[in-house]
């Protein structure tokens, strides 16, 4: 289970983020919707230990990042997909994380068929790779370790099509099999087909959580995103 709570990020003057609390459970698949600027990432950042929260907490299982015991058996995380070394092939990216982790070679050949490259594709470098295959590299080395949580930040930009349909296949299985699932998009068609829960925020304010029959109230989500996002900006003009 991941968990926010009360999570405040302050930069000088900006409140990148305001008293957010919510939970992702475990089984579920959590899409976490925002406009540009609204604190996803900020929060997403805060959890994988990478950023310090001004007060409040994120948790995996119950502890902050730098107080999990195995951190890539606990949580996967792909926070910017173009953050690999360009002169690195893929597999080298894949076999790096897996000496970290103390796995198996066999690992890495098992997530390159997971997430959809090919050998010859693992063995270029991946200053060569397109940003789908970059986004399916980076979700490969997410879950390398089989973490029993994942965080993806916008992971469906720069897939295909075909990429978005086995991307969402692929957060389902997890999802089925115990893995709390956080998901942050732009995209609101994908996220409302493959998540369980939304979670709405807007510079910086939680906004509302629900399911997505609940959030769409019948008219769909896109309508209920631009309501609530539109109000948040109006509160603080
Ligand atoms: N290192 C930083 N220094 C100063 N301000 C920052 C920093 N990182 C983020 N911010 C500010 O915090 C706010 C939230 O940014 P964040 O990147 O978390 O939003 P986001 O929801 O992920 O946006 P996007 O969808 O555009 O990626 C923005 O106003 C941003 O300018």
């Amino acid at each position: 289970m991941i968990e926010f709570q009360r999570l405040s990020k302050r930069y000088s003057d900006v409140k990148a983020l305001d008293d957010v609390s919510f939970t992702v459970p475990a089984g579920s698949v959590t899409g976490f919707l925002g406009p540009n600027g609204a604190g996803k990432s900020t929060a997403m950042r805060i959890l994988a230990g990478l950023s310090r929260p001004t007060s409040g907490s994120a948790t995996v299982l119950g502890r902050p990042y730098a107080g999990l015991e195995r951190p890539g058996y606990e949580v996967g995380t792909l926070l910017d997909a173009s953050a690999q070394h360009p002169g690195r092939s893929g597999r080298e990216v894949l076999t790096l994380g897996a000496m970290m982790l103390g796995l198996p070679r066999s690992r890495v050949d098992d997530v390159l068929e997971l997430v959809g490259l090919t050998g010859k594709e693992g063995r270029r470098a991946v200053g060569g790779y397109s940003l789908g295959m970059r986004q399916r590299l980076g979700i490969g080395h997410a879950l390398l370790g089989r973490p029993r949580a994942l965080v993806l930040d916008e992971p469906a930009n720069g897939l295909d099509p075909q990429g978005i349909h086995w991307m969402r296949g692929l957060l389902r299985d997890l999802a089925d099999s115990g893995c709390a699932v956080l998901l942050s998009s732009h995209l609101l068609h994908e996220v409302e087909q493959v998540a369980d829960r939304i979670v709405m925020i807007g510079r910086g304010r939680l906004l509302a959580q629900g399911t997505p029959a609940e959030l769409g109230q019948g008219r769909g989500l896109e309508q209920t995103f631009l309501e609530l996002t539109a109000a948040a900006d109006r509160s603080l003009a």
